[in-house]
């Protein structure tokens, strides 16, 4: 089965189809596979309707915003070299391409014949030798800069052709998978004779070549500049080393401002040539990109260099000390996390801090796959992880109007705008920086077939799969708000906090558990994992990917219709073992309580899940804090006896140390009633009752507050019932265990918010 929800997939839900994107979707359906086009528009027409669409786009451009990305029928990219592709057998002209076919063992080679335009993806009109034209439609390339990395006259090679019925009598040659597409250097032997001119260049310098690059690049024109400096070295006399060490240096500035590292990189050590001032730069350039890679201790290296060939310049010394910083965050998982927190902004949500993963290592599970195991014992509420996201977009708002969703059309769903730039920004990233292929692509994709060829480098770029990218994207994503604090303060004010979708690999291996030993927080671009209590070296760690409904078959039916699991932790097989009629006896009774509840005042979940704020989006924010009206005690009492009744369809022994999860929503409600009769004894009794419904069962059985050893669930509903029983517990005299349930309750924050931030004002409110 396919995996085609996100970890804490809530958020796509509001998306639900509708018969507008039905009609979309068949509007674009293959309708004439395997045929030619039956009118296809003239060389004249094409271009003219080409020439309209750049017309009114550049006149509106708002009017063009395309609020959809589709992902179009899967099909594999293309896995052979173009030299395989050999020209004179397997060229194929554009006017012999046929419909809705992707022509296996073939290429096109056209030129580039109009500038280009941009909605979901790139459009141009090429032509080839015969003079055959078509338009080029060009999706998951750099989309994002003004600038664009195809342009009017570019030789290109398009490997193993689909080509495409748009409706309405257009057509297309499309191109998904970015490393289809080959932008071809001007002397490239592969470009037909017929269409270069015979005097092509002939008189042109490396020099021009380079003043033309210094000129793009001037102008913000990088895809240019760049392929004129690479053009200038091609060009350059070997024996010119100081000419060629210079446009080496000026490309890896370049490519920086791309954001393609390794050949930022690779450049500014090509430029290194023996002169101090340039090399020092170059070192200092490739220091850099090895820190955008998160190679610390090479960009260390780098920088130390430049440093020493430059001693007095800041801009390297600061360089050189960031790096140690990193470095030491990531060997000691020492984090300043308030000044972190202060940093930030709606806009600033990239924190420069280093991943810290130095007490978890990635093993073999029973079951499950791969799975992340503890390196060393960790203490209760500790930090187990903080990892950097691979790639967080800045889309926090689900209905950005600015942005667009993702519709899938193999399975029909739809995501929101932070997933479709999550995609979108995946890939570009894995097309820019080969050696981050690997490491990514390993990530679990589900069912998703695998060529073995994915992240290799063909024709000096790595072969990109967008939809292995996708499968791994909704196998592994997150949902995260920007920190979490906020969600907590939204929770309890009842508004729904901004969430984006982001891609932490490391996390990634963690596997689900209904009662999971570790939590996870965020902090703008960085995930904080912690313990949620003691636990040994060795052992795996877990967390919940949604929190877990009190009905054991709605859980699994979420597991499955997102990852294709059941859930088999100690909880699930408990309650599997139950059957349908008994599991049945307590969802009727839940409703019962819930419909009183909701009769009397105040309210239980929605969603009938427990609230998780954290993990889930919203789900349960009508428990915490709902008690605004003053409920009879009357009501308080009817409530307690469906409770009792409600705790007996839990047998003993098999419950006796397992959460009860449908219990959970009552004690929160209870406990909120009493506290609002200023009634500390029963208070604590049903604040008590909250951790022990979470799996806390010690408390029940007398043995103090102390959860460090606990099994149960940490989350902000637990931290809610530790502080009301503190409170409670110092109202009734009994100060000692008064400050041990505050201890516990803001370790449980630190848990749930990942540091201590807002603890002390929440504590307060
Ligand atoms: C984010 S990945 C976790 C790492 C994965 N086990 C691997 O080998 O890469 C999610 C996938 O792990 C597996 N998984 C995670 N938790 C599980 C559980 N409680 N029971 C069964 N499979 C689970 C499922 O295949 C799920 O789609």
């Amino acid at each position: 089965m396919s995996k085609d929800a996100e970890l804490d997939g809530e958020e796509e839900r509001p998306y639900e189809d509708t018969a507008d994107r039905q009609k979309e979707v068949s509007r674009v359906a293959p309708a004439v596979e395997g045929q030619k086009p039956p009118n296809k528009p003239s060389r004249e027409e094409i271009l003219s309707s080409h020439a309209t669409n750049c017309k009114a786009l550049a006149e509106s451009p708002e009017a063009y915003v395309i609020r959809q990305y589709f992902l179009p029928k899967a099909y594999p990219p293309s896995t052979v070299p173009l030299k395989e592709l050999e020209p004179v057998k397997q060229l194929i002209h554009v006017g012999d391409l046929t419909l809705e076919t992707h022509h296996r063992g073939k290429v096109v080679f056209g030129k580039v014949i109009s500038s280009p335009y941009r909605s979901t993806g790139v459009i141009v009109v090429i032509e080839d030798e015969e003079g055959d034209v078509e338009k080029l439609s060009i999706y998951n390339r750099d989309d994002t800069t003004l600038d664009c990395f195809i342009a009017e006259n570019d030789f290109i090679a398009i490997k193993e052709p689909f080509y495409k019925y748009n409706g309405d009598e257009d057509y297309a040659i499309r191109v998904d998978h970015p490393s289809d597409l080959l932008i071809l250097e001007e002397g490239s032997s592969f470009i037909p004779e017929k269409l270069r001119k015979p005097d092509q260049n002939l008189s042109r310098t490396a020099s021009d070549d380079k003043q033309a690059g210094d000129k793009a690049y001037l102008a913000k024109q990088y895809f240019r500049a760049l392929e004129c400096y690479s053009q200038a070295i091609s060009r350059a006399s070997s024996e010119d080393k100081a000419f060629r060490s210079d446009v080496y240096r000026k490309r890896a500035g370049v490519n920086l401002l791309l954001q393609r590292f390794d050949a930022t990189e690779s450049d500014a050590l090509a430029s290194v040539f023996g002169d101090g001032t340039a090399d020092a730069k170059a070192h200092h350039l490739a220091g850099r990109a090895a820190y955008e890679l998160e190679e610390y201790e090479r960009g260390k290296k780098h920088f130390e260099a430049a440093s020493k060939l430059n001693p007095k310049n800041s801009s390297f010394k600061k360089d050189l000390q960031r790096s140690n910083s990193r470095l030491a965050e990531a060997e000691g998982g020492s984090y300043d996390f308030k000044a972190m927190s202060s940093t930030l902004t709606n806009r600033n949500v990239h924190l420069d801090n280093a991943t810290y993963s130095a007490d978890v290592k990635v093993g073999i599970t029973e079951y499950y796959g791969r799975g992340t195991f503890a390196a060393r014992d960790i203490k209760a509420g500790e930090l187990v992880l903080c990892e950097k996201a691979f790639y967080l977009p800045n889309t926090y708002s689900a209905n950005d109007e600015s942005e667009r969703v993702l519709f899938n059309v193999n399975n029909g769903r739809v995501f929101p705008a932070s997933s479709a730039a999550l995609l979108r920004g995946l890939i570009r990233k894995l097309y820019n920086n080969p050696s981050l292929n690997a490491d990514f692509l390993a990530l679990d994709a589900g069912n998703y077939p695998r060529s073995g060829k994915e992240g290799i480098l063909i024709d000096g770029v790595p072969v990109i799969d967008i939809f292995l990218i996708e499968s791994i994207r909704v196998t592994n994503c997150f949902n995260a708000p920007l920190h979490s604090l906020t969600v907590i303060h939204n929770l309890f004010s009842k508004s729904t906090a901004g969430l984006t979708t982001a891609l932490w690999p490391r996390s990634a291996f963690l596997n689900h558990s209904c009662t999971p030993n570790t939590a996870r927080a965020f902090l703008g671009s960085h995930q904080l994992v912690r313990a949620t209590r003691d636990i040994p070296a060795g052992e795996e760690l877990t967390h919940q990917y949604v929190s877990p409904g009190p009905d054991w078959s709605q859980r699994q039916k979420v597991y499955a219709d997102s990852w294709g699991f059941e859930c088999g932790c100690t909880l699930c097989l408990a309650e599997k073992s139950d059957g349908p009629t008994l599991r049945g006896k307590r969802d009727q009774l839940f409703q019962t309580i819930k419909s009183v509840v909701m009769r009397k005042g105040g309210g239980l979940s929605a969603s009938n899940a427990p609230s998780n704020p954290l993990h889930a989006t919203g789900t349960g924010a009508d428990t915490a804090g709902s008690l605004s009206s003053f409920i009879p005690t009357s009501t308080i009492r009817s409530v307690e006896r469906l409770t009792t009744q409600l705790a007996l369809l839990y047998p003993s022994p098999k419950f006796d140390a397992l959460p009860r999860l449908c219990l959970v929503h009552p004690s929160i409600w209870l406990c909120d009633a009493w506290r609002a009769h200023r009634h500390p004894a029963k208070t604590l009794k049903y604040a008590l009752e909250v951790l022990r419904n979470f799996g806390h069962t010690d408390v029940e059985r007398g043995r103090g507050l102390d959860l460090r050893k606990s099994k149960g669930m940490i989350n902000i509903e637990t931290v809610r019932a530790l502080r009301f029983a503190g409170e409670a517990l110092r109202a009734l005299g009994r100060e000692a265990e008064a400050v041990r349930a505050e201890g516990e309750a803001r370790r449980g924050w630190g848990v749930c918010v990942g540091w201590e931030g807002g603890w002390k004002e929440w504590r307060r409110g």
